[in-house]
């Protein structure tokens, strides 16, 4: 059964689509595939857990099933049951990393794109996680474990929680199903303690890949300690690798044994909403109506069709908020609307044209799995990047006065000048990435430097005061407590409480980011890496900027080249993931744009690997 021209057929099963399959490799024998994978992990005392039964049990069980577009153009990699699987190299594996994220091409038809994310190699990865558990636990052997598994609205979510689970299950673990669900709340499951859903689970596994194309999905993981961290995603994906390919030169042998761990289904976004929904009732004190203090709200989301949705009825809802007019709240893996990402300017303008068309108080925007967020004021101002990072600091700041904010490192001067002079503060200004921000705000702590609130321009904010947990709901929970106590006090106004916060905050008038490609194909690379190449260029950069007197370095820089000159700046830096160098670059004006666009675009020219199209267009567009 297939659907046609963009919409996706549900309650269609697995085997439908065998042939319809991977590129990467082919199809897989998988429930013997699963077998096999027991032999190299840790049991835990207990029996195998896969059989063919719990597998329909599985699939049927499923909320969205695999589905595909016809015309070629999408199909789901589901796994056939007649073919075998080919050794792969351990590179390929370590190809799925993307930072602390595993991240690949789990649906196929996308020109250009083959299948990365298959069945059984995120069943070998489910098994490595498992694996890793274990070490990590180092518990008594016949303890049992238990890991919770959500995932967004992307159309290989069902596909890869079945495959995840077995990989699980092969490893004697327990699995706890939370179906649609945000990435902070998996976190929050390992850490919550809920005897009657099983928590706090030992680890957690979203499965989503952010705002990336439908055709993309990946894997978080979480144990109480947080996110895993760049080493141990490697570790893991080369264990999988192991686990994978010794399973593949063994050869198949049939399933025996029986299942002794459980799977459970668990509406675990009820319990995590719950807690936001005490969160902001706390904050509105003892004054006035308790329960619902948002009462006399109204507020909109867009969830983008990602997992945000539950953010209506279960959060905004019960605190008594009017919410017409919120929109793509159904989930959707195809994204028919536009790219959850607070990050785009296409979904900012559909946020802010919903609260204007609704004459609403106050907008939220989440990105697919909930752990970004953005927002926007009754009057259609954006609450985003550096304005959302100065709004959260100066409630952090009221909190903690003096207090370290820790952000990304394409963060602007006028954030700055905001945190430190106007809240008192000070601003670590460190490296992009969500992960290495929080990591950097807990390392300060550690050392007796007291930080609160480590956030990025992208929306990701963590808060000392929620366990470091990367959530974008939070996050707009700090801005709804200060909407509920403002209504508490008998403060009116709406979300103008909110904008006043950050009066005083410098914004430059040109901002502008590009990125600039290096062919990693090119003669100029002479075989080495895109970093070294990409490090070079930099360094030649540095070189130049150390000899022109009318530009300035950075004195504390911790990626990248970051200058100030022409009454602006720019940040030349290698991205976290891909072959490209990202240059940020604010200014009063078009022309001192363009200035320090050409003082890059002079320095680096020789570089020939280097894609300067994008440069070339902003010099001769002014
Ligand atoms: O370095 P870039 O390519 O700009 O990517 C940087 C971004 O990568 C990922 O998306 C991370 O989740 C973000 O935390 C980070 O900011």
């Amino acid at each position: 059964m297939a659907a046609v021209s963009g919409k996706i057929f549900q309650n269609v099963s697995v085997a439908q689509y065998s042939k319809q399959n991977s590129q990467f490799h082919p199809q897989c024998r998988r429930d013997s595939f699963t077998s096999n994978l027991r032999s190299l992990l840790p049991l835990k005392g207990r029996k195998p857990a896969w059989n063919r039964t719990l597998a329909m049990q599985l699939r049927t069980s499923s909320i969205y099933q695999n589905g595909f577009v016809s015309g070629g153009s999408i199909c789901c990699n589901a796994a056939s049951s007649s073919t075998e699987v080919r050794p792969l190299e351990k590179s390929d594996f370590l190809k799925l990393q993307n930072g602390s994220d595993i991240r690949g091409v789990a649906v196929a038809g996308v020109d250009g794109e083959p299948v990365t994310l298959t069945e059984p190699i995120s069943e070998a990865i489910a098994s490595a996680f498992a694996a890793w558990l274990s070490d990590k636990k180092k518990g008594d052997a016949s303890m049992a474990m238990s890991v919770s598994i959500g995932h967004d609205s992307r159309i290989s979510a069902s596909m890869l929680q079945d495959a995840v689970s077995q990989g699980l299950m092969s490893a004697g673990i327990d699995v706890l199903h939370f179906g649609l669900a945000s990435t902070p709340a998996m976190f929050n499951s390992t850490l919550t303690r809920n005897e009657e859903v099983g928590c706090p689970a030992d680890g957690a596994i979203m499965i989503t890949a952010s705002h990336l194309p439908y055709n993309r999905n990946g894997f978080k993981f979480f144990t109480n300690a947080g996110g895993l961290g760049k080493a141990d995603i490697k570790d893991i994906l080369e264990r999988a690798s192991d686990i994978y390919n010794k399973i593949t030169d063994e050869g198949l042998r049939d399933l025996q044994g029986t299942s002794s761990v459980s799977v459970k289904k668990v509406d675990y976004m009820a319990i995590y909403a719950s807690d936001l929904v005490h969160a902001v009732r706390k904050a509105a004190g003892n004054i006035g109506d308790l329960a619902t203090p948002l009462e006399g709200f109204h507020i909109v989301v867009d969830a983008g069709n990602g997992a945000g949705g539950f953010f209506v009825d279960k959060v905004l809802g019960p605190l008594g908020a009017v919410t017409s007019g919120s929109q793509f709240l159904e989930p959707d893996g195809m994204f028919p609307n536009h790219i959850p990402n607070p990050e785009d300017k296409a979904a900012m303008t559909a946020i802010t044209q919903a609260v204007l068309n609704n004459k609403a108080d106050f907008g939220i925007i989440f990105d697919t799995d909930v752990d970004r967020s953005a927002a926007v004021d009754s009057t259609g101002r954006e609450l985003n990047r550096n304005r959302l990072i100065a709004l959260i600091s100066a409630i952090i700041l009221e909190e903690h006065p003096g207090t370290t904010i820790v952000t990304d490192s394409v963060t602007s001067d006028g954030l700055t000048l905001f945190i430190e002079k106007k809240l008192g503060g000070k601003h670590h200004r460190f490296k992009r990435g969500y992960k290495n921000v929080i990591d950097e705000a807990i390392r300060l702590n550690s050392i007796g430097e007291e930080s609160h609130l480590a956030i990025e321009t992208s929306g990701h904010g963590a808060l000392k005061e929620n366990n470091w947990l990367d959530d974008g709901a939070y996050l707009m929970v700090k801005l709804l407590n200060k909407l509920a106590s403002a209504r508490a006090s008998g403060i009116k106004g709406g979300s103008k409480v909110l904008t006043d916060l950050v009066e005083g905050l410098q914004e430059a008038a040109v901002t502008v980011e590009l990125r600039l490609k290096i062919d990693q194909n090119h003669a100029d690379l002479k075989g080495g890496s895109f970093r070294d190449y990409g490090e070079a260029v930099l360094k030649h950069l540095e070189n130049v900027v150390d000899s022109d007197l009318k530009l300035v370095k950075a004195p504390i820089n911790y990626e990248g080249v970051r200058v100030s000159g022409f009454g602006g700046w720019f940040l030349l830096r290698l991205s976290l993931h891909d072959p490209v160098l990202p240059l940020n670059i604010e200014a009063p004006s078009n022309d001192e744009a363009v200035k320090l666009a050409l003082v890059v675009h002079e320095a680096v020219r020789g570089f020939s690997a280097l894609d300067m199209s994008s440069l070339d267009k902003l010099i001769h567009r002014n």
